[in-house]
C-alpha cells in the first residue's frame, strides 16, 4: 500500500512530520509520502521523505507568474505531484497539461476525482494512478472505505476499464490502519489522507497505528 499524505494548507510542522513519515516509512517498510506546501518542498525533500507536490500547474517555463512549475517541483526534490485536488479542482484541458508537465520531469502523478464517473474520465488521460475522494467526507475522519465502500470497488472498476496498469487510491476520511485495510481489500493500491496525520496531536503515533496492520 501506498500512503500519501496531504498537509494541505494546515497549521502544521512541515518538517516533524516530514521527518515522522521518514522513520516510520523506514521502520515499518510501507511506502509513505508526504505532500507539503511548494514552499517547503525542498526542506521537506532534505530530510530524506518521500516528497510529493500538491499541485502543478499546466504550463512550460515563460510568462506565468503564480504558477507552479513542473521543474520547480522536481528541482525542489519532489518525485510525484498530485493533480485536480478536490479542494484545487482543474478544468479537463488543464489536468491533461499538467499531466504533460509532471511527465516532463519525470514526476509519478496521481489525479484526484471526486466519483468513479470522474476517475474513468481522467483515467483516460494517462495518470499513473487516480485516488477517489468523496468531498463530503473529507475531513470528516468518517473512512470512505466504511461510509460507501462501493465508491472504491466501482472506482477500481473504471480505472481498470479504461487502463489496468493505472493504480487507484482512495482518500476521505482515512485515519486508522482498520481504513487502510478496508481499502486495501477493496482494491485500493494506496490512500490519500491529511487531517489524521497533520492535525494530530502525535504524528508518530498516528503513523504507527496506520501502518500497523500492513
Ligand atoms: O488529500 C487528502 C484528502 O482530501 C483527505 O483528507 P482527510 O484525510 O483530512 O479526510
Amino acid at each position: 500500500m501506498f500512503v500519501l499524505v496531504n498537509l494541505k494548507a494546515y497549521p502544521c510542522d512541515p518538517i516533524e512530520i516530514a521527518e515522522a513519515v521518514r522513520d516510520v516509512s523506514d521502520a515499518s517498510g510501507v511506502d509513505i509520502a508526504v505532500a507539503p506546501q511548494t514552499a517547503h518542498l525542498s526542506q521537506v525533500a532534505e530530510t530524506g521523505v518521500e516528497t510529493w507536490g500538491q499541485h502543478v500547474s499546466p504550463v512550460e517555463h515563460g510568462s506565468h507568474t503564480g504558477s507552479t512549475l513542473a521543474e520547480a517541483v522536481a528541482d525542489a526534490g519532489a518525485t510525484g505531484t498530485m493533480l485536480n485536488h478536490s479542494e484545487n479542482r482543474l478544468k479537463l484541458a488543464d489536468i491533461d497539461a499538467g499531466l504533460a508537465a509532471a511527465e516532463r520531469v519525470g514526476l509519478d502523478t496521481t489525479v484526484c476525482a471526486n466519483n468513479p464517473e470522474q476517475v474513468g474520465a481522467v483515467a483516460a488521460l494517462g495518470p499513473d494512478a487516480v485516488a477517489v475522494e468523496p468531498p463530503e467526507l473529507i475531513g470528516t475522519g468518517t473512512p470512505v472505505s466504511k461510509a460507501d465502500p462501493d465508491i472504491v470497488t466501482d472506482a477500481v472498476a473504471a480505472a481498470e476499464a479504461v487502463d489496468e496498469n493505472i493504480s487507484v487510491f482512495c482518500g476521505a476520511g482515512i485515519s486508522t490502519g482498520e481504513d487502510l485495510v478496508s481499502a486495501r481489500e477493496l482494491g485500493a493500491e494506496g490512500v490519500l489522507l491529511a487531517s489524521g496525520v497533520a492535525k494530530a496531536d502525535d504524528p508518530i503515533a498516528a503513523l504507527e497505528d496506520l501502518v500497523e496492520p500492513l
